[in-house]
């Protein structure tokens, strides 16, 4: 079966991250208990978080509750920018009144990287009490993705053998894009088991791949799939014609 598509168009990147952080708190004002919710990094998704440290979309969210977690990792040293965790720390997680407990970042260097996508993948089993995906109970609330300008999302890249992957839910990934720098990413099995997926980019040179994605093209972001839609925020610069 195709995968829905919802596409999300805003008049430029500032209404995009507005109407992406409105939908953020709508998802998650609808879940009881503890939520998990996976990351992104990239330019698009930090205006994002930026939004949900300030009102009124921070002061609607129980960050008590809401569990961080990453779609991908640059495994470089904790304090080195390159990491997507240091810049939702400074973005989103610095500001907010989030238990230690509830970050659960993807181990830096000096640990290697396949070490590091297997104790990743340990914490998600942890916290989902399975070591199976069950459909019924997705892992993951709110999936929140990124688009490389090759097409790639979280970490995984075209081309490289982690998008066969299926028997695992993190593992290592070389890049095929700038930073070239080793990773950590979920597999697509692992992003299959959220309840909503959200892609966000913006820019006109996101266009042209973009394209490539809605035809039909078969690149690591237009694989990803999940219970419910896939929604898309673009912005007008970014939106195919
Ligand atoms: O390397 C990465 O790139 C993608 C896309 O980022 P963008 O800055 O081009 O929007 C991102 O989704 C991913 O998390 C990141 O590690």
């Amino acid at each position: 079966m195709d995968q829905e598509r919802i596409l999300d168009v805003a008049a430029d990147a500032e209404t995009l991250a507005d109407r992406a952080a409105d939908w953020f708190v709508a998802e998650i004002a609808a879940r009881p208990g503890p939520i998990a919710v996976a990351l992104s990094g990239g330019s698009t998704p930090k205006r994002l978080y930026e939004r949900l440290a300030r009102d009124p979309w921070r002061s609607a969210l129980p960050f008590d509750r809401i569990h961080w977690f990453w779609g991908d990792e640059r495994i470089v040293p904790e304090g080195d920018d390159r990491r997507n965790a240091l810049m939702a720390r400074h973005a989103l997680l610095d500001h907010v009144p989030v238990p230690p407990a509830n970050i659960h970042a993807i181990a830096a260097d000096p640990m290697a990287p396949e070490d590091a996508a297997l104790a990743y993948e340990a914490e998600l089993k942890r916290f989902y009490r399975a070591d199976l995906p069950d459909p019924a109970r997705p892992l993951f609330d709110v999936m929140l993705l990124g688009i490389g300008s090759d097409g790639h999302t979280a970490s995984l890249f075209p081309g490289k053998p982690s998008l066969e992957v299926t028997d695992r839910w993190a593992v290592a990934s070389e890049p095929g894009l700038e930073p070239f720098v080793p990773r950590v990413t979920l597999t697509f099995s692992a992003i299959a088991s959220s309840r909503a997926v959200a892609f966000l980019a913006s820019g006109a040179d996101k266009r042209l791949i973009l394209e490539r994605v809605f035809a039909g093209a078969d690149l690591p972001s237009g694989r990803v799939a999940c219970a419910g839609p896939v929604h898309w925020f673009l912005d007008e610069a970014a939106m195919p014609r």
